[in-house]
């Protein structure tokens, strides 16, 4: 894309950063480039600014960047937020997750070659798949009822991965069940998700030769969430980097890494940072909040990082909220009270500026029971959500966004649903079919627009005119389509979501009429007025005896949470939880105390 045809949004955006040495210095890097910054300061406004600059000025089609996150919703706000800038997914430009990076760009294009031992053709096992694998072995190798966790195992399969080493025996039960797994799922010719990862390491690392392929194809890799990646993902980026030449511009926050559990490990991105040959970046100021959440923020966290806000006559309410009934009165405190107070503060707020997040699904069913009690409109994204935000159900939902009023304003664009339609098509196809397909989808959605249908007769009708075909012939799909059959079963008469209508399923997620419902881990990358936490009580944040490390990443769960706020943040605790063994009074959070405690100490100091 030569420089001239980038859009007016681009330009204006990349005058922002002038104002900002450190995302300039970022902006203007030529090599290998890490900004490592706190919460609200602009990284990922940074990044795809420089994603833009280097798709315009350093490569040249076919040749072009890739862009890695850790989540889908991650991944989404990034190609949201490209969009907006004018570039868009295409065969030169990779926007997307780790997974769907190392499937598409790695293991099926190098895997045969490379006689990597993984059954192809790919096809991902569906969760259902994986649950019943891991428990037939688990039961097999340990008995009925044992208590090995399947999250362990996944945290041993994703952080130790020379399995000739004694990391990984050293926890043999763990490593035996990994094994034992691995060899049904083959026999049943299947990977996991993990899998993906852990095998796109070993061709990268393995096969010097896959690095210059890799490399004249994508000269440039920008990863974003670099602290949620882990250890597979270092090793990749540091082989294809450093021995492949491909540049790197990354970002990252290690107060910001909650994913421990999963093998993630905030120290990497720091590793990177302190190399000679990299460029580091700090930011300073945050763009988000209001200066009294900053530093309410750096409180909570304990450690003292200089963050700065940028408007610091900006007004906050920090409020600690006791509420005798538990989790239930909470949330019916928070709905009853807090949103409608927060709604008549700000002339323009709206619901959608409003975020209610809690430790679990749990939690978040007592949640959505108070906002349906009361009415409320919501969006929810947890484990209890209908269905889970795959790369198939979120360009489903973006369909249903352009047809339902959308495309007047190309938001999304036309184009990028068509590229991404494109995408899902493992199998390579040629020029001419990819032409007919993308024809066929403008018809099919151009005859679905309406302003008012239900979301259920739209997803039948998509369906029924191109995306069962697709599920039918891509066995990769398979775990996409157990999603998008979940989708169907929530959208169905008497399913959860059966009413919804056909725009507010393009909003499932940034609804300006929906409240939203969150947990801590999902509100990661997002931004509200206000903020909501429930639950903040020993037992559930943090949970009760932690290990050190867990206690810290509690903390850091705690000030993510925290720092998702502009201007509101209500802190609601009871002081007991409810547990299976019945109501335990063990007090409020501790972060609460010692959160208090500072900002009293402070606000004496002034
Ligand atoms: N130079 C700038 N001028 C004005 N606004 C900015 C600037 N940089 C960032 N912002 C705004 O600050 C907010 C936070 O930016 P962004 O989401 O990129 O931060 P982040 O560092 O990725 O945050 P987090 O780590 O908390 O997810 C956004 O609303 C963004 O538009």
């Amino acid at each position: 894309m030569p420089l001239r045809s980038i859009s007016a949004a681009y330009l204006a955006q990349a005058g922002e950063l002038a104002g900002n040495p450190g995302q300039q210095a970022a902006y203007d890097s030529t090599g290998h480039c890490i900004v490592l910054a706190g919460p609200g300061s602009g990284k990922t406004k940074t990044l795809v600014l420089k994603l833009a600059r280097i798709m315009a000025e350093d490569v040249r089609a076919p040749r072009g960047a890739a862009c890695i996150t850790y989540s889908q919703e991650c991944a989404r706000e990034l190609t949201r937020r490209l969009e907006r800038l004018g570039l868009r997914e295409a065969p030169n430009l990779f926007i997307g997750t780790v997974h769907g990076f190392c499937l598409r760009h790695l293991l099926m294009p190098y895997g045969r070659l490379a006689d990597l031992r993984v059954p192809l053709p790919l096809t991902v096992a569906t969760q259902r798949q994986s649950d019943q694998l891991l428990k037939r072995v688990g039961d097999r190798l340990f008995g009925v009822g044992h208590p090995n966790k399947p999250i362990d195992l996944g945290r041993h399969r994703r952080s130790v991965l020379d399995r000739g080493s004694v990391a990984w025996r050293e926890e043999e039960e763990l490593a035996a069940w990994a094994e034992g797994y691995e060899t049904e799922l083959r026999r049943a010719g299947l990977v996991d998700f993990d899998d993906l990862v852990i095998f796109g390491q070993r061709l990268v690392s393995e096969h010097d030769w896959v690095l210059p392929l890799l490399q004249a194809k994508f000269p440039v890799l920008a990863v974003d969430e670099y602290q949620d990646l882990g250890v597979a993902l270092h090793r990749i980026v540091k082989r294809v980097a450093f021995d492949g030449g491909i540049r790197l511009f990354a970002v990252g926050d290690p107060d910001q890494s909650i994913y421990g559990f999963t093998g993630a490990d905030g120290a990497l991105l720091q590793e990177l940072a302190e190399r000679d040959d990299v460029e580091r970046v700090q930011l300073q100021l945050n763009y988000r909040s209001a200066s009294r959440i900053v530093s309410a923020s750096e409180m909570a966290l304990g450690e003292a990082r200089g963050y700065q806000s940028h408007d610091l006559d900006r007004q906050a309410v920090i409020a600690f909220v006791e509420c005798d009934d538990g989790l239930a009165g909470q949330a019916a405190h928070a709905v009853a009270e807090i949103i409608p107070a927060a709604l008549a503060a700000k002339p323009g707020r709206s619901l959608g500026d409003i975020a209610i997040l809690y430790r679990d699904f749990r939690a978040g069913d007592i949640v959505a029971e108070a906002a349906t009690a009361a009415g409320l409109d919501f969006v929810r994204v947890d484990n209890a959500a209908p269905y889970r935000k795959v790369a198939l159900t979120s360009w489903i939902e973006d369909c249903a966004g352009w047809c339902a009023g959308g495309w007047r304003e190309a938001r999304p664009q036309l184009r990028g649903l068509l590229d991404r339609w494109l995408g899902f098509h493992r199998a390579r196809i040629s020029d001419e079919q990819a032409r007919v397909e993308a024809q066929r989808l403008t018809q099919l959605l151009w005859s679905l627009r309406t302003d008012d249908g239900l979301a259920r007769d739209f997803v039948a009708a998509l369906k029924a005119g191109m995306l069962d075909a697709l599920m039918a012939a891509e066995q990769s799909l398979s775990d996409q389509r157990e999603q998008v059959g979940r989708m169907v079963a929530a959208l169905a008469i008497g399913g959860s979501l059966a009413d919804l209508d056909l725009a507010s399923l393009g909003g499932r997620d940034g609804s300006p009429l929906h409240l939203n419902l969150l947990t801590l881990h999902s509100a990661k990358g997002c931004e509200y007025d206000v903020v909501i936490m429930v639950g903040l009580d020993l037992g559930s944040l943090p949970w009760r005896n932690e290990l050190p490390a867990a206690r810290r990443e509690s903390r850091r769960l705690f000030y993510v949470g925290l720092t998702r706020a502009r201007d509101e943040i209500h802190m609601l605790y009871s002081g007991f939880v409810d547990t299976p063994r019945g109501r335990m009074h063990w007090g409020r959070s501790p972060f609460l105390d010692e959160l208090e405690e500072r900002m009293q100490e402070a606000e004496g100091d002034e």
